[in-house]
């Protein structure tokens, strides 16, 4: 048995962006239950709502405010989810909505519930079909596009493979948009950094994170050992061929072991309150060590933050070197940066823990 995530954009779910694709959703469903026929587990992350909306509220273009796209959403979604159900009950299976926000899966204990729940809905064959909760979603905690959603459902279910499906054939060496004789690249290495420059945030009309999240989403998901193929949905069979490991648009490797359950929560934490900035010594032993953050090699401490958040660290140029779990308030943390570890009580009335961030909990990005 092998679980797959498949994540179906925008651009590929609505027909001018105004209807919903049914007959294309109606294929997919059949490609997705002949996986689960076959032993396998599937869940399925669709985009959708907000274009779905759009017709529904007569709109002829993609709004811009925040309100208007909400209740695009809100209006879009029932449809949505009505759409993969009636398709999945015509194949056998039952459908399910899952709506998530950020938050859900920043909080250890809904992360778990989630997780729990995904799974048993797929013990007893049910095909959970999520997306993001955008009607209550506010800007500064979005995932925004549904490629990091995608990743960070196949964090929790810990899937084998993740298969995004877009509108074009795979990732090329520069966006086809641009350069039509761009190359498309078959097999990579999901931690290479060089792809980052060949994926533009470029997107169709309907899309929202283009193929630099899908890069970034196939980072995540190696985390937890998950290859990540990006393919054009309307590729006859696409996902039983992927499933079958046929050569179908571009595979990202994930070359690692899986980490630790609780280091891929905390890597998932995209949104943070605040930072630490450390010296040269102190990312050395961070990155090369593996070594807690100690309040000494902090040279500046950003935003307000409470004991048990998630902040990042940074290093002095700014670049995001991890994400950790902070053992004081922003306010204390201030006090004591640059401070010897044996002299924190000089500093603070009630000195805790040695560390800033203790490296258990400490994500490298
Ligand atoms: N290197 C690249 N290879 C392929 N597509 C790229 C690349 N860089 C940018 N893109 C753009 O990403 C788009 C797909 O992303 P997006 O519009 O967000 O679709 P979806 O709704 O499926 O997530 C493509 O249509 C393409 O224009
Ligand atoms: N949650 C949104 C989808 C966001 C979005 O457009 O994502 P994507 O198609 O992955 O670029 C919706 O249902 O409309």
């Amino acid at each position: 048995m092998s679980r797959f995530v498949v994540k179906l954009g925008s651009a590929l779910l609505t027909q001018a962006g105004l209807r919903l694709n049914e007959p294309g959703i109606s294929d997919w469903t059949r490609q997705i239950s002949g996986l689960i026929k076959s032993g396998h587990q599937v869940v399925v992350v669709s985009s959708g709502a907000v274009a779905a909306g759009l017709g529904v509220l007569g709109l002829t273009h993609r709004p811009t405010d925040m309100p208007t796209l909400q209740a695009a959403a809100a209006a879009g979604q029932s449809g949505l989810a009505t759409v993969w159900e009636t398709c999945f009950r015509l194949q056998g299976f039952a459908a399910s909505q899952i709506l998530l926000t950020h938050d859900d899966l920043s909080d250890r204990g809904r992360y778990l519930n989630a997780r729990a729940t995904l799974l048993r809905l797929m013990d007893f064959d049910v095909v959970p079909v999520v997306n993001e909760n955008d009607t209550v979603v506010t800007d500064e905690i979005r995932f925004g596009d549904n490629d990091t959603l995608a990743a960070l459902v196949a964090n929790l279910i810990q899937a084998d493979t993740l298969i995004i499906l877009t509108d074009q054939q795979g990732m090329y060496r520069e966006d086809p948009r641009m350069n039509p004789n761009a190359e498309l690249l078959t097999q990579v290495n999901a931690l290479d950094r060089g792809l980052d420059a060949m994926a533009s945030g470029g997107t169709g009309s309907l899309g929202r994170g283009g193929m630099i999240t899908k890069v970034r989403a196939a980072r995540l998901a190696a985390r937890s050992g998950a290859e990540t193929v990006i393919a054009h949905g309307k590729t006859p069979d696409v996902i039983a061929r992927i499933a079958r490991r046929e050569s179908v648009g571009t595979r990202f490797n994930a070359p690692e072991a899986a980490e630790t359950a609780r280091k891929r929560w905390l890597a998932g934490h995209l949104r943070v309150k605040g930072s630490v900035t450390l010296d040269a010594g102190a990312v050395e032993a961070v990155l090369k060590g593996g070594r807690s953050v100690l309040p000494v090699g902090v040279v500046a401490v950003q935003g307000q933050f409470h004991r048990g958040e998630a902040i990042a660290v940074l290093d002095a140029a700014g670049t995001q070197l991890a994400v950790g779990l902070v053992n004081y308030d922003a306010d204390e943390a201030r006090l004591i940066q640059g401070v010897s570890s044996r002299n924190l009580a000089k500093h603070l009335s009630v000195p805790g823990e040695p560390e800033l961030i203790h490296c258990d909990n400490l994500a490298l990005r």
